[in-house]
């Protein structure tokens, strides 16, 4: 098959955009280029096809590509976007502001954040390091001790980050939602405020301060909020439904004065409200933007008719919607099937065994997931899984960058960047012997006021015993201040830090060994460290079986919200016991309706089968065995929507999937995989195919400079790798 990428890429020139793949909506909605615009998509219904045809289209109305804004819910699905639309029309997409709102955030307060008092090297800290300063400031305000019953850190950041992201005062978060806590009010407000000024002062910013800070600038700074007002003239947004409160401004605000600003969405995939995305953002933005105009798609291209029968079902109970009744072209003899497991252990069992029948039957991994509402769902089909060849990939579960020992490697390239930054010179400082976190303080205090670590710990009066190990430091130090270039970085970093890792690991250090070289691989993919740090931090990579092995087929077990956007043939969604899902905690009203929209959410990723498991006993956290009948979101559906699979799992009028091979990406990927041979760096021209460990396969956009070149890659956009440390191959 013709690999179209060469053809676009060499030819800047091609643009002509054909409307006629689109339908009557889509194409209206791709076509009104100018006002507010609100469109209702139906899942499938083909929005992420609208906006990219959308941006083709918008370019080739003249639109400057710097001036176009796409905000999405991960930048992934930006690049995807930016990607494909490139395909449609030429490589000037690749200039498209795209990304999620941190990381738009991030890229805007590093150019205007000193209006706010922010240098341009702060820090962006993830959930994990907000826990430990909390943890931090609770021991030096004396909150702790076994007398005092003060919230964990755990607690304490969800309470602080839910009234940022809920826009609701502290005080009244903790009455509303945490009243058995309320007597702790004071403190907690107290702890709020020296939370913000340690992160100010250490040059820090959490995921909610991007945003905060983002609007302050809107708000607050005319200076900035006319650049910014300025420089975006169309404002496009994906997944509007799972935005919150500060976003939904921060939109309003940027859009204002032309008001070219369109929002997609579907209010029945709304499935973040325990992050803080207020469903009711979409109801009000024709309210917002008084002359909208409201486009519905409804036409439904991914599933066939018995599986959107059901689908359309689920949500007929929901008590708020914007009214919307899927219909699909395609075809389909096969109802969704439902099987109840005696325990979990057979409901595992029997998708174990329908996986293997349906690989027999010529259908391939990639095209086959199992979908569930918590990652610990699937244990004990992962079990089954280990027993036998089927290749799996989890998603959904542990970042690769929130276990200690890439915590401690990212630690010495975030201080590269921001030598303010206590908490990481806390991590590095600790691992020294002798050295306990009151001497750690002083250090680190030491280091903020001297213009170099290096220079600082070197001067630094230490005990006899202890020498030693801050003098390797300051040496590191020093060595790492004449050094830019990632990859270099990390081979100093990690000369200083094995022997370290060998120690403070020495049980299982061989088998985390294997994440930092992966670590090592992703960072020789950036041109430099600010950008690498801002990515571990916004965007870090999932842990998961094979992770670097990109291409390889596997089959995908995912939590539900991880797989939003997706779709393959074969989907198995599992648990759907009443207790289990919906949430034996949800309560009737809006978590009950999250619930239901979370189910809608797996049932519409299936294009072909769909197969509903649920055990009917469960275990309860005492270790009671409980029996439990189907959720009530299956049981309220209308009869004859689904078949009951005999309990002995044996499908009668199985579907047979012979004629079924189609891909599990409707996007377009790399089609003839080449035989892979070692790069030569004459070899390297624009257009050459090459593969990267990490962002798998990609084509090379220029010359190398020197020693470095930069390649696109499909998922991850443009990077500059060094030939050096990039571990590329020739595809
Ligand atoms: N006009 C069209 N003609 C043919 N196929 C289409 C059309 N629009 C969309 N599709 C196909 O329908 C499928 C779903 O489209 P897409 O992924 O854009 O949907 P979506 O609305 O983003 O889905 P969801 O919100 O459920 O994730 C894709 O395989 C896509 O190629």
């Amino acid at each position: 098959m013709k690999n179209t990428i060469f053809r676009n890429l060499n030819d800047p020139l091609k643009s002509s955009v054909n409307l006629n793949e689109l339908n009557a909506s889509q194409r209206e909605a791709v076509t009104s280029t100018e006002g507010p615009l609100l469109v209702i998509a139906g899942a499938g219904s083909g929005k992420t096809r609208t906006l990219v045809y959308r941006v083709a289209y918008l370019l080739e109305q003249g639109i400057d590509p710097e001036r176009i804004l796409l905000l999405t819910f991960t930048r992934k699905a930006s690049q995807e976007m930016l990607w494909r639309a490139g395909q449609l029309l030429n490589e000037t997409c690749r200039r498209v502001v795209g990304g999620t709102f941190h990381g738009i955030a991030n890229m805007l307060l590093r150019r205007h954040g000193h209006h706010l008092g922010f240098g341009s090297s702060f820090t962006i800290i993830d959930r994990a390091d907000a826990e430990g300063i909390v943890n931090l400031l609770k021991g030096s305000l004396g909150l702790t001790g076994r007398d005092k019953q003060f919230p964990t850190k755990r607690v304490l950041i969800n309470i602080l980050s839910g009234s940022v992201n809920k826009s609701i005062p502290i005080d009244d978060l903790v009455y509303e939602s945490y009243s058995h806590l309320s007597e702790h009010v004071d403190d907690i407000l107290n702890l709020e405020k020296y939370y913000k000024e340690f992160k100010f002062n250490n040059g820090l910013m959490d995921y909610d301060d991007l945003l905060v800070n983002w609007k302050r600038l809107l708000d607050e700074i005319p200076e900035a909020r006319q650049e910014m007002a300025a420089r975006y003239s169309h404002i496009m947004v994906d997944e509007y439904q799972d935005t919150n409160l500060i976003q939904a401004d921060i939109v309003r605000l940027l859009a204002h004065g032309h008001e070219n600003v369109m929002v997609v969405g579907d209010d029945s995939q709304s499935i973040y409200s325990f992050r803080g995305a207020d469903f009711y953002n979409i109801m009000r933005f024709p309210k917002v933007f008084k002359e909208t105009k409201i486009i519905k798609l409804e036409e439904n291209y991914r599933s066939t008719q018995p599986i959107l029968s059901l689908t359309n079902d689920i949500m007929t109970n929901a008590v708020e919607k914007y009214a919307k009744t899927l219909f699909t072209r395609i075809e389909g003899k096969f109802k969704p099937r439902l099987f109840a497991g005696r325990d979990e252990r057979e409901e595992a069992a029997f998708v174990s065994k329908k996986i293997a029948e349906l690989r027999g039957q010529g259908i391939a991994l990639n095209n086959i997931a199992v979908l569930f509402r918590s990652g610990f769902h699937s244990y004990k089909l992962e079990m089954e899984l280990n027993s036998t060849s089927v290749d799996f990939e989890k998603r959904g579960g542990m970042k690769l960058t929130e276990s200690a020992h890439m915590k401690d490697v990212i630690a010495f390239l975030r201080l590269r960047v921001n030598p303010f930054d206590t908490l990481s010179w806390n991590r590095i400082l600790l691992h020294l012997d002798k050295v306990g976190p009151k001497t750690a303080r002083k250090i680190a205090d030491t280091i903020a006021t001297s213009g170099s670590p290096g220079q600082a710990l070197s001067e630094y009066p230490c005990g006899k015993n202890w020498r030693h190990g801050v003098e390797s430091l300051a040496q590191l130090f020093m060595e790492m201040e004449r050094e830019t270039t990632p990859g270099v970085l990390y081979e100093l970093v990690w000369a200083y830090y094995q022997p370290l890792f060998e120690k403070i690991y020495r049980d299982d250090f061989p088998k985390r060994q294997k994440d930092l070289d992966q670590l090592k691989s992703i960072v020789a993919g950036y041109a430099d460290v600010q950008t690498f740090v801002d990515d571990t931090t916004l965007d870090p990579p999932e842990t998961g079986k094979g992770l670097s092995k990109e291409d390889k087929e596997r089959m995908i077990l995912s939590t539900i919200h991880s797989s939003k956007g997706l779709e393959w043939d074969v989907v198995f969604v599992m648990g759907l016991a009443d207790g289990r899902f919906p949430h034996s905690a949800a309560e009737v009203g809006e978590q009950w309706e999250e619930e239901r929209r979370l189910l809608y959410v797996a049932a519409t990723r299936a294009r072909k089968y769909l197969y509903l498991t649920y055990p009917r006993e469960l275990m309860t956290p005492d270790r009671q065995f409980r029996r439990v009948g189907m959720s009530p979101f299956l049981a309220e559906l209308r009869a004859g929507l689904f078949e009951r699979i005999d309990s002995d799992g044996v499908e009668r009028n199985a579907p047979s999937f012979l004629t079924s091979t189609s891909t599990a990406s409707s996007a377009i990927t790399f089609t003839k995989k080449a035989k892979k041979t070692k790069l030569s760096v004459k070899d390297l021209s624009k257009g050459v195919r090459v593969h990267h460990p990490f962002f798998g396969e990609g084509v090379v956009n220029n010359k190398p400079q020197g020693r470095s070149v930069d390649v696109i890659f499909q998922r991850h956009g443009v990077k500059t790798l060094h030939l050096d440390y990039a571990k590329l191959t020739l595809v």
